[in-house]
């Protein structure tokens, strides 16, 4: 059942946790993603993808993403990509091509490091959880001078496994010594609204997100807010 925060007694501080996606949920990356696809893309001699079609693969990973972008443009399977000889250097080159791209058209949406710093100011400890991989997502925080903004960032590649499974979410509760019913995810996609239900957590959702070309209602979560700054006290 869904979490109703209107009837819930949570006192002054409804959540001691609030755990966040990245990508198109704090920051829009889509256009330098795409760019550094498209680098590389054009560097190996293929044709470049689409904005949208880029934006829509956003979601398991940038190396996933890039996976998805090579089988269209040579036209295999993902799995054949993953397989063959030459990914490891084209994957290389996509690294340095999106490092050097992170910070350049990627921008915070709106309220985001008002609401950040207000709710770490009212104490709530705040996480990041991403399926991005932990040297971009560093990259991409720095750019954005978010680097000190959390108190914890659970990245793709930190543990053996990501969202949808629960065990970043897990990790965090554990880790501050917060109860599953004093959490809430933030996200803008179906991954991020399983991820929170695998974990027994509330989680509400931003509609300007990426969510692999789907309507974020249809996943079914608890609120869809307009803007993070309806996570301040003041708006429970
Ligand atoms: O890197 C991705 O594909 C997704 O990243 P996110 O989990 O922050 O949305």
């Amino acid at each position: 059942m869904p979490h109703d925060v209107n009837t819930t007694p949570l006192g002054d501080r409804p959540y001691d946790l609030i755990l966040f996606d990245l990508d198109g949920t704090l920051i829009e990356t889509a256009p330098e993603i795409a760019d550094a696809v498209n680098d590389t893309l054009l560097q190996f001699g293929y044709a470049p993808a689409s904005q949208q079609q880029i934006t829509d693969w956003i979601g398991h990973g940038t190396r996933e993403l890039l996976i998805q972008a090579l089988a269209q443009a040579t036209h295999t399977t993902a799995d054949a990509v993953r397989g063959s000889a030459q990914f490891a250097t084209i994957e290389a080159a996509f690294g340095e091509h999106y490092l050097r791209r992170c910070g350049s058209r990627s921008q915070l949406y709106p309220q985001v490091r008002a609401t950040l710093t207000a709710l770490r100011a009212a104490g709530v400890r705040l996480a990041l959880v991403t399926n991005k991989e932990a040297r971009y997502t560093q990259a991409v925080l720095a750019a954005h001078q978010l680097d000190q903004a959390f108190d914890r960032v659970v990245c793709g590649d930190t543990l053996a496994v990501k969202k949808p499974d629960p065990a970043g979410i897990e990790s965090c509760l554990q880790q501050f010594g917060v109860a599953p019913e004093r959490a809430l995810f933030v996200g803008d996609s179906s991954i991020d609204v399983a991820t929170a239900r695998n974990a027994g957590i509330a989680v509400w959702v931003l509609p300007y997100g990426y969510n692999m070309g789907q309507p974020i209602a249809a996943s079914a979560p608890d609120r869809v807010i307009v803007d993070v700054s309806a996570l301040l006290p003041t708006a429970f």
